[in-house]
């Protein structure tokens, strides 16, 4: 894309250059860049990156330069282009999934086919029989039907119960019939259903002799495969301008008494029989959500990589960035000169940063491990054997919610960090944002999906003879029966260089959610409070259970392992010391700080006391500044590309002034002279001006 203004080409920023002193923070690391980035991703997935991403960077068609200048129609027409061409080139490459998922990654747009990927394949995959498979899944993985996944509705979304579309059967046709009864059970808020899926899932009620038997999925066909009208009977539009997202179509939709045939009822679970109408059960009534379990993993994984982004664009702007002479400690380059004082420098920019790089790596070896409890359910459920299920939909709620709002905080937190450059598009921050936003509401509301998760460690209390019995199984029965052999003991802190110590960090955590967790159900048995009067302390539990999850997760990645029970990434990050020392670090720094951000929780319990809260917080600034030698090398270790980042201020060469004004130069406002006499009709004295 060409400019609007000619900028002179001989004006430079002034000195120091953006690139020279991110030069000078790379050379400040004490770890080798590279092997942390291989522990991360592993050999094969980061030559895969690589050669995926070079693709895309020449592709016209996926070229960036001009998103942030396009109005909602041409943003559309722009994602739905780039989700062919991912496609195509998937195909032209012979991409798997996961290559296909990078590919998405990288692009980072959510486009018309999102939700095909993302829920409507692995829908009909985790709920569809064989026969379903074959007959859906294969054309709808060749992109021969689009789908969506229509479960909210206009009056409904957390409340799946309470969903109102039904889907009736009717024995003499062997069919069901999809009907709207209400406006509120219109169906809202499915992305790719207001102009471009043909297929989508259906959540209704299945009404069966008479008998409602809640919400069940139905593959419904919605649009014409030939005209892409919708099909008689089904009104269908977009739900218009969001927030954000606007690169996708969420649309809504109605039925007017639509027949579809039995068989498209998705049955893995739940069936009905042919002609009696008759109802079976699922073996377990929780089989159905191994679907969401997945998603909830997804989205754990993804909030590590949304804050990796976040602190890569705010660091390393903040170590271009001068403003003041710190009089005290001043910049002095190696000539002699001295310079105004990076923004990094300042210990209260340090403050908001550092910690979100901390959140970065946590939740990112949260998710790995999440994912991999994932596979090891599928595994074992293919075997019948469930029983890694209960535990893990607990969790990954708990983790969904916990980990999607530290991500919502802290972008916002790093779009601030960088000052009024923060708030124009050119940051990276602005669609990146509201896009992000969206995954504390989906997938479960987070402040619901707390509910989740504390009533299943509540019913582990209450029927706490079993602690005993499944001792070692889990973290939570682990704390909870540390804290019952002694209610009132105390934390062993004595200086501030103990919180250092893992086994104390693990210690304050499980007391502090034991404590919330037994206050809870002496309220609940002792003192009949109802469920709703103690949402707010329910939420605490869970909040509480899920950091000691994810500071026990980082602390277990650290610690020596089996060689054999070792992956190609651990075994690079055990046998470099100086990765193990920068991560234990950043280790520290995310136990501790999250420990400061709850502190009254800790100080309640008596745990903690007054005393020993002081030293917490001078050992988080010894934290901190182990941290600020490593803070650019710790977000290069992410390699996360210009080309994903899109952004004048995080850009890996440190040219920020230089892109920022080559991109205003763009905008087409600038093209455009105006007629400013009020008295006149016209707007502009000419059309828009052709481009330099
Ligand atoms: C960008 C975007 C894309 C989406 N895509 C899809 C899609 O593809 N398909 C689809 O089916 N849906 C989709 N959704 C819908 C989404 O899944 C729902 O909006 C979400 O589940 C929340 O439900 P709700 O809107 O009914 O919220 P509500 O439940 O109405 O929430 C309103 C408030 O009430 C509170 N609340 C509700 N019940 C309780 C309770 N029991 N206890 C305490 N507090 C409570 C909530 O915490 C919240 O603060 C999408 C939404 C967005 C924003």
């Amino acid at each position: 894309m060409t400019s609007y203004i000619k900028i002179p080409s001989h004006l430079t920023p002034s000195d120091p250059q953006g690139s020279e002193l991110l030069a000078r923070e790379r050379s400040k690391a004490t770890f080798d860049v590279n092997e942390l980035t291989l522990a991360l991703y592993g050999s094969e997935e980061l030559s895969r990156f690589k050669k995926i991403l070079k693709i895309l960077e020449s592709d016209p068609i996926l070229d960036k330069s001009n998103i942030y200048y396009m109005g909602r129609t041409e943003l559309f027409k722009y994602a739905l282009r780039k989700d062919k061409r991912i496609i195509q080139l998937a195909a032209t490459h012979k991409w798997n999934v996961d290559e296909f998922k990078i590919a998405s990654r990288l692009v980072d747009m959510s486009g018309p086919y999102s939700i095909h990927q993302s829920m409507f394949l692995p829908t009909i995959l985790g709920q569809g029989t064989e026969e379903q498979k074959r007959k859906f899944l294969n054309p709808a993985i060749r992109h021969e039907i689009i789908g969506c996944y229509a479960q909210t509705e206009l009056g409904h979304g957390s409340n799946v119960q309470g969903l109102e579309t039904t889907s009736t059967y009717i024995p003499e046709t062997d069919e069901f019939e999809i009907h709207t009864p209400h406006l509120t059970a219109a169906k809202w808020w499915a992305g790719g259903l207001g102009r471009t899926a043909n297929h989508s899932v259906v959540m209704a009620r299945l009404i069966t002799n008479g008998q409602d038997k809640g919400p069940h999925p139905f593959i419904v066909q919605i649009r014409d495969l030939t005209t892409h009208e919708p099909l008689p009977g089904i009104t269908i539009g977009d739900i218009g301008p969001k927030f954000g997202f606007n690169t996708t179509d969420n649309g809504f939709m109605l039925f007017d008494h639509v027949r579809i045939p039995r068989f498209n009822m998705l049955s893995k679970f739940s069936k009905v029989t042919k002609g009696t109408g008759e109802y079976k059960n699922p073996p377990n009534e929780k089989l159905s959500y191994g679907t969401m379990v997945f998603v909830r993993s997804v989205i754990i994984f993804n909030a590590g990589l949304a804050l990796a982004r976040a602190a890569t664009i705010s660091v390393r702007y903040s170590a271009v960035r001068r403003q003041f002479v710190d009089k005290e400690n001043p910049m002095i380059l190696p000539n002699g000169q001295v310079v105004e004082t990076a923004v990094l420098d300042y210990t209260m920019q340090q403050y908001r940063l550092f910690p979100v790089i901390a959140q970065a790596y946590a939740i990112y070896f949260t998710g790995e491990i999440i994912t991999n409890l994932y596979k090891q359910y599928i595994d074992q459920s293919s075997r019948g054997d469930f029983s890694l299920l209960a535990d893990l939909h607990a969790s990954t709620s708990g983790l969904k919610s916990l980990t999607s709002d530290i991500a919502v905080d802290s972008i916002e937190d790093c779009r601030r960090s960088c000052g009024g450059h923060g708030y124009s598009n050119f940051s990276g921050f602005t669609r990146f944002y509201q896009d992000y936003l969206p995954n504390t509401t989906w997938e479960g509301d987070n402040y619901i999906l707390t509910q989740q998760t504390a009533r299943y460690i509540i019913h582990s209390k209450q029927q706490s003879e079993e602690f005993s019995l499944r001792s070692n199984e889990s973290p939570t029965i682990f704390y909870m029966l540390r804290y019952l052999s002694n209610p009132s003991q105390k934390c062993t802190v004595i200086s501030p260089s103990d919180f250092k110590n893992p086994e104390v960090q693990l210690a304050i955590y499980g007391y502090r959610a034991a404590y919330l967790i037994a206050r809870a159900v002496d309220q609940i048995d002792n003192h009949k409070k109802s469920w709703n009067s103690m949402l707010v302390e329910i939420n605490r539990i869970s909040r509480a259970h899920c950091q000691y999850i994810l500071v026990h997760n980082f602390i277990l990645t650290l610690q020596p392992q089996t060689s054999d029970s070792m992956n190609e990434k651990r075994r690079i990050l055990h046998n470099s010391p100086s990765l193990k020392t920068v991560l234990t670090s950043v280790c520290n720094l995310f136990a501790l700080h999250t420990m400061e951000k709850n502190l009254s929780e800790f100080l309640e319990s008596g745990y903690l006391s007054p005393k020993q809260s002081e030293m917490l917080r001078v050992q988080i600034s010894e934290s901190l500044n182990e941290i600020r030698p490593n803070a650019v090398a710790l977000v290069d270790a992410f390699y996360l590309p210009d080309y994903l980042l899109n952004s004048a201020l995080g850009r890996y060469d440190g040219k920020v002034y230089e892109t920022m004004i080559e991109w205003a130069s763009k905008e087409p406002l600038n093209g455009i002279t105006l007629d400013i006499n009020p008295y006149s009709e016209k707007l502009f004295r000419n059309d828009v001006k052709a481009k330099i």
